[in-house]
């Protein structure tokens, strides 16, 4: 029989402008406190954002759980969300599942192939390797669209961690473009309100104040912009993730999850570059006996050593590239004339950093539960729950206090 690596498993299907978007978690124990408004709410910090486009004003996010939960509480099978995308009479014909007559599409100018990809886009490689001469196909699904989906599959691991384990999951932005870096301590979760309530998702004034004219002036050029995220999560035991194979680390796991989300193009794990920089006797984290065990008086490996948590917060940073549809149109190729032209451009977010933050609290919310019931298993949150006891006790007698 196959070895079972993982316990928790998810996946997504749909298209940016289908009739919904669904989220499959598969292996959530029975028993996990989450409702429609819980995902709702997580999707509606999505949306949030200074320099998103048009059409995040206009389209709403309609969640149905269609499978899973009962009265508030998950059922041990898999659990099943539907995201209605509100903007689908528009695209009924355009994206019909099944075949429609030729008539009702002349004419369209939504379904005029698009043929001029956008340098960045998934649009080139994915018309080359699937063989369609239009990237409707591709930017459908390579549209991040599909993020609202993932960070509905992450509230049933973020209720998950907090009724279990305590453990709570923020992000916050550290730049924007070429904006002044946030340069202080990580926020702690009581400061999540704070953080949503700032238009770029920032944990600081200042550095607020540095992103937003970052994003007038590319807005002002007809440009684009990235950034950098940072995701911390409090509350997680020591030995989550194992060090016995590149796939079990950790930090493994989460880089490859947060380097799937669309337009992330780097991954640091605690001070990860800054680390490489410093002499050993600078870069680790020394330990101290504490009172309730060992204590550490840094942070510097984000609570990861040896790809297992070391009951320090988790810490890591995403880079996200700017947007790739420029405005200000790239020069790219027709694929239908060969000749050179403008990169297709219709309409765009300038800047979706703090929306990608609310995804990668999402992904890593997945990643650490999955490594949670992969470690203390269970069928139902009480079963996990005394496994979490036992193992918590043994930890906690160790090492023997003078
Ligand atoms: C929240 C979010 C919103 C995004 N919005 C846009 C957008 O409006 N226009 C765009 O061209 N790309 C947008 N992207 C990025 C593209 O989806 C991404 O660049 C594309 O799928 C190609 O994949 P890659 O950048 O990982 O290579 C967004 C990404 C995220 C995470
Ligand atoms: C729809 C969302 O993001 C979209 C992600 C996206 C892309 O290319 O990734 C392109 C834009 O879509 P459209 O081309 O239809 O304007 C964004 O609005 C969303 O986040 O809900």
């Amino acid at each position: 029989m196959e070895q079972l690596i993982t316990v928790l498993r998810w996946i997504t299907a749909g298209e940016s402008h289908g009739p919904a978007l669904v989220a499959l978690v598969e292996g959530m124990v029975a028993g996990v406190e989450v409702t429609s408004s819980d995902i709702a709410e997580q999707l509606a910090r999505r949306r949030l954002g200074y320099g998103r486009g048009a059409r995040m004003k206009f389209e709403a996010d309609k969640v149905t759980v269609i499978g899973g939960v009962r009265h508030g509480r998950t059922m041990g099978g898999p659990v099943a969300i539907e995201i209605g995308n509100t903007e689908w009479p528009k695209w009924e014909t355009v994206m019909a599942a099944d075949p429609v007559d030729p008539a009702e599409l002349e004419g369209s100018a939504r379904n005029a192939p698009l043929t001029r990809p956008r340098p960045g886009h998934a649009d080139y490689s994915g018309m080359l390797k699937y063989g369609f001469d239009d990237a409707r196909p591709v930017l459908e699904r390579a549209s991040a669209r599909e993020t609202a989906a993932r960070v509905a599959a992450g509230t049933v691991a973020r209720n998950f961690l907090r009724q279990v384990f305590g453990i709570e999951v923020v992000s916050h932005v550290i730049s924007i473009g070429a904006s002044d870096p946030y340069v202080g301590p990580p926020p702690r979760y009581s400061d999540l309100e704070a953080i949503d309530a700032s238009p770029v998702r920032a944990f600081d004034a200042a550095a607020e104040k540095s992103m937003i004219d970052e994003i007038e002036a590319a807005k002002k050029d007809g440009d684009t912009l990235g950034g950098v995220v940072e995701i911390v999560a409090t509350g997680v035991p020591v030995g989550l993730g194992s060090h016995v194979s590149g796939e079990t680390r950790l930090d493994a796991r989460l880089a490859a999850a947060l380097m799937g989300i669309q337009a992330i193009k780097g991954v640091e794990v605690g001070d990860g570059f800054t680390t490489a920089r410093r002499r050993g006797s600078e870069a680790h984290d020394e330990m101290v006996p504490g009172p309730d065990g060992v204590l550490r008086s840094t942070n510097r490996a984000g609570g990861l050593e040896g790809g297992m948590t070391n009951g320090e917060d988790l810490r890591v940073r995403i880079a996200m590239k700017p947007i790739s549809t420029v405005p200000r149109a790239l020069s790219t190729v027709d694929m239908e004339t060969g000749e050179t032209a403008s990169a297709i451009h219709q309409r765009s977010d300038v800047c979706a950093v703090p929306a990608a933050g609310v995804v990668a609290e999402a992904m890593v919310a997945l990643v650490v539960a999955q490594a949670a019931l992969d470690k203390f298993g269970g069928d139902s949150v009480a079963e996990t729950a005394t496994n979490l006891g036992a193992y918590l006790t043994a930890v906690h007698a160790r090492p023997p206090r003078p």
